[in-house]
């Protein structure tokens, strides 16, 4: 069973997974379509990826392609801890620039579920952390954009700082909020 629920940015929406254990160890569904189309959402995932982060510490992001090839993504932990961040890109949108951030883990089994038009980045909380995500749009190098993620204008509060983070060296380099160029909305 998966339950689809809005989180303080409506369009952003926690999904939680009812676990079936038995003798044998545990079922899970961890994508429903059915259950999604009930929530009003109507994305379809066309390509399942996973990062493995071996540093407590590690930040990916924030990332998002831009159109023809802009993704919807749905993430969850397969092994560890995480605290998961979008941030809201869409111009026209009462929240714009606004922020979620939620831990999510192998152990609660909770996901995430952004829509088109957020920046998504995440840190992990622990070593060896494996991140699962399906997206609604393949892969694009060229459509591929970064916002800093430690724009003080965003308000995230990150559990690491930039002195202890593990960052790839794209990820060093993006632009800031009040940079991003307007057509990305
Ligand atoms: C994202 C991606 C990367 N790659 C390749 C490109 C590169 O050589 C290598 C590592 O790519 P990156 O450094 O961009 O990986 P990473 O920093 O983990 O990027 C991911 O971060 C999280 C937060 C997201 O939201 C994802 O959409 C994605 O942007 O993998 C693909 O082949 N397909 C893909 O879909």
């Amino acid at each position: 069973m998966v339950r689809v629920e809005p989180t303080q940015i409506p369009d952003v929406k926690i999904v939680r997974t009812t676990v079936f254990t038995d003798a044998r160890g545990y079922f899970v569904e961890d994508y429903n379509q059915r259950a999604f189309a009930e929530a009003g959402i109507h994305d379809v995932f066309v390509q399942d990826n996973s990062s493995f982060s071996t540093r407590m510490g590690t930040i990916r992001g924030l990332h998002f392609q831009t159109e023809p090839f802009a993704q919807a993504k749905l993430v969850r932990v397969g092994r560890g801890r995480i605290l998961d961040v979008v941030v809201d890109l869409r111009r026209s949108s009462s929240t714009y620039g606004q922020h979620i951030a939620l831990e999510l883990s192998a152990d609660d089994r909770q996901q995430l579920f952004v829509p088109v038009g957020f920046a998504h980045g995440f840190c992990t909380l622990e070593p060896d952390t494996e991140v699962h995500y399906k997206v609604t749009a393949h892969y694009s190098p060229a459509h591929d954009r970064g916002l800093a993620w430690n724009d003080p204008a965003l308000g995230i509060d990150w559990p690491v700082g930039p002195a202890q983070a593990m960052l790839s060296d794209k990820d060093k380099t993006h632009p800031l909020f009040a940079d991003l160029p307007a057509s990305f909305s």
